[in-house]
């Protein structure tokens, strides 16, 4: 398994733990890094008239000078620039010492056509905002528009937030080691690292486990052995019933798209829970969904407490107000709904069930703590994150990772903070980021659909962080599969063969 994300003190200590444990050690680890990134730039630049080697003082540097002397004794043109000398006796100074190459300095760094950089200046360690001779070299290759191969990281890319310090290189590749870094896969970092290769250089799983890493990337090897699949007994209540909230007549169509999703994502029933003067227009566009009429808190107890209900979709087209909270906290107080199968339940809270409690999140915090109350999943997008969590959004250090985790212990919530770099995270501070999305899913209606799926999954007695994440992946999954002229009403059909790959593959329980 290699979907764990690995901080830069997790990847730290896995580097001390391998060595401790020997054979190998700082110096055997950074020449098979060096190997790997050579490895790549032989073979995918091979009629390079030139290669540049950018070499920082810490270890970054140091498999910089392991790859230009692998590159120069491969007969290939090379020149290593430097920012500095290793610290002396460091593993650096060792590979700096072993590389025949006469380093020349940073600020006079230069390059012809048909040369490739390989920016091995800064990685784990970046301390401090890029400037002087870096900066200018980060200019130049953009200048020159010359290919870049970025050593674990692009250089002025936080491997912890992804974020920009300074500047940065824009990479076509980047070679990292062991397990990717979460600011591969956070914005802006990921759009800077280019293609990312993952090497393995000899720190073995069994050390990556004893860290117990709680951020992952988002995929199936996170949570397909969750994945429902019917079971041979199956009948249609046993499969989870999904209620989706619909709003007033002129804002029915989200709910329907929730509806729709629910089902398609295996829910064995789904029923609108519709204002009764909007009944006749959702009962004109409904077939296998059953309709119910919703109006009160006294409508849902009543449908509640006779209905083997498993999973709610409170907020798409609902309406912002009163109204909303009064629902949203006669959900999380039933104590229900059950999943079918193992007693889980799970509410999906989106749009204006987020938005109606800008003014009083507490509220809504303290119903979710409270005793018996279901699992919550809540689907943010960036505008409706600060509605909720105005701190916490206005916090310019932290990463995404950092606030969506903030967010979902606060919440006691699994939050799923949307966007191109969608951040997933549970209140016991496990975190996944999506990687598969697409800018096709940025379309009305999409969000309706994500909620639905997730309710389905949660309706089938999938847990709140791997329903969520689940959901998060197939939407997206479907939407980059389906690619151009995606609308929201395609997204139901489109996660049906995902769904089928998935099973094939061998998900589920
Ligand atoms: N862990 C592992 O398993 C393995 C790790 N490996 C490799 O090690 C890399 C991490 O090495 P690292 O810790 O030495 O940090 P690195 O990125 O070289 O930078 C530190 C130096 O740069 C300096 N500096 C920082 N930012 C700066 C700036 N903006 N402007 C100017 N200076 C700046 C900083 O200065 P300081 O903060 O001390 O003032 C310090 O001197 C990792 O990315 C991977 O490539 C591999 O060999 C395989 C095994
Ligand atoms: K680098």
């Amino acid at each position: 398994m290699s979907h764990e994300l690995l901080t830069s003190a997790e990847m730290g200590e896995a580097d001390r733990l391998t060595i401790a444990a020997g054979p190998i050690d700082g110096i055997g680890l950074m020449r098979r890094a060096g190997q790997a990134v050579a490895t790549e730039v032989l073979s995918r630049y091979p009629s390079a008239a030139h290669v540049h080697v950018l070499c920082g003082p810490g270890n970054n540097g140091g498999d910089g000078y392991v790859v230009a002397r692998i590159l120069a004794g491969s007969g290939v043109a090379t020149t290593v620039w430097t920012s500095g000398p290793p610290r002396p006796d460091s593993d650096a100074a060792l590979a700096a010492a072993e590389c025949p190459i006469k380093p020349r300095p940073l600020s006079d760094f230069d390059a012809g056509p048909c040369s490739i950089v390989v920016d091995a200046l800064y990685g784990a360690g970046l301390s401090k905002p890029l400037s002087g001779e870096a900066a200018r070299a980060v200019d130049l290759a953009a200048k020159l528009h010359l290919p870049v191969v970025a050593v674990d990281l692009p250089s002025g890319i936080s491997g912890d937030s992804g974020k920009v310090l300074g500047t940065s290189f824009s990479a076509d590749l980047t070679v990292t080691f062991a397990r990717k870094k979460p600011g591969h896969l956070l914005l802006p970092g990921r759009e800077r690292c280019g293609e990312v290769v993952l090497a393995g250089i000899g720190i073995g799983d069994d050390v990556i486990a004893r860290l117990q890493p709680q951020t992952f990337e988002n995929g199936p090897a996170l949570w397909s052995r969750g994945l429902p699949v019917p079971a041979v007994d199956a009948h249609k209540y046993k499969r989870g019933h999904v209620g989706v909230f619909s709003g007033g007549p002129s804002a029915t169509g989200a709910a329907r798209l929730s509806a729709l999703a629910a089902a398609r994502s295996g829910a064995g029933a789904v029923t609108v829970l519709s204002p009764g003067n909007a009944m006749q227009v959702n009962a004109a566009h409904l077939t296998s969904i059953m309709l119910r009429k919703a109006d009160d808190a006294a409508d849902i107890e009543a449908f509640v407490g006779e209905r083997r209900l498993s999973a709610f979709v409170l907020g798409p087209g609902f309406g912002i107000g009163e109204k909303t909270r009064a629902f949203a906290l006669v959900l999380l107080a039933s104590g229900k709904p059950a999943a079918a199968s193992t007693g889980i339940g799970g509410l999906v809270f989106d749009a204006d069930a987020i938005t109606s409690f800008r003014e009083a999140p507490d509220i809504l915090f303290e119903a979710a703590r409270g005793p018996g109350a279901p699992a919550l999943v809540m689907t943010p997008h960036e505008g409706e994150f600060a509605r909720l969590f105005a701190d916490i959004a206005d916090d310019n250090v932290s990463s995404k990772l950092d606030k969506a985790r903030a967010a979902a212990a606060r919440a006691n919530a699994v939050i799923v903070y949307k966007g191109a770099d969608t951040v997933i995270a549970a209140p016991d501070g496990r975190a996944a980021i999506n990687s598969n999305g697409a800018a096709w899913l940025a379309t009305a209606g999409s969000g309706d659909v994500l909620s639905g799926i997730t309710a389905g999954l949660l309706a089938q007695g999938m847990l709140a962080f791997e329903a969520a994440c689940a959901a998060v992946w197939i939407h997206a999954e479907a939407g980059s599969r389906f690619g151009p002229g995606l609308i929201a009403e395609d997204l139901p059909l489109a996660i049906v063969p995902v769904l089928r790959d998935l099973v094939a593959a061998g998900g589920g329980r």
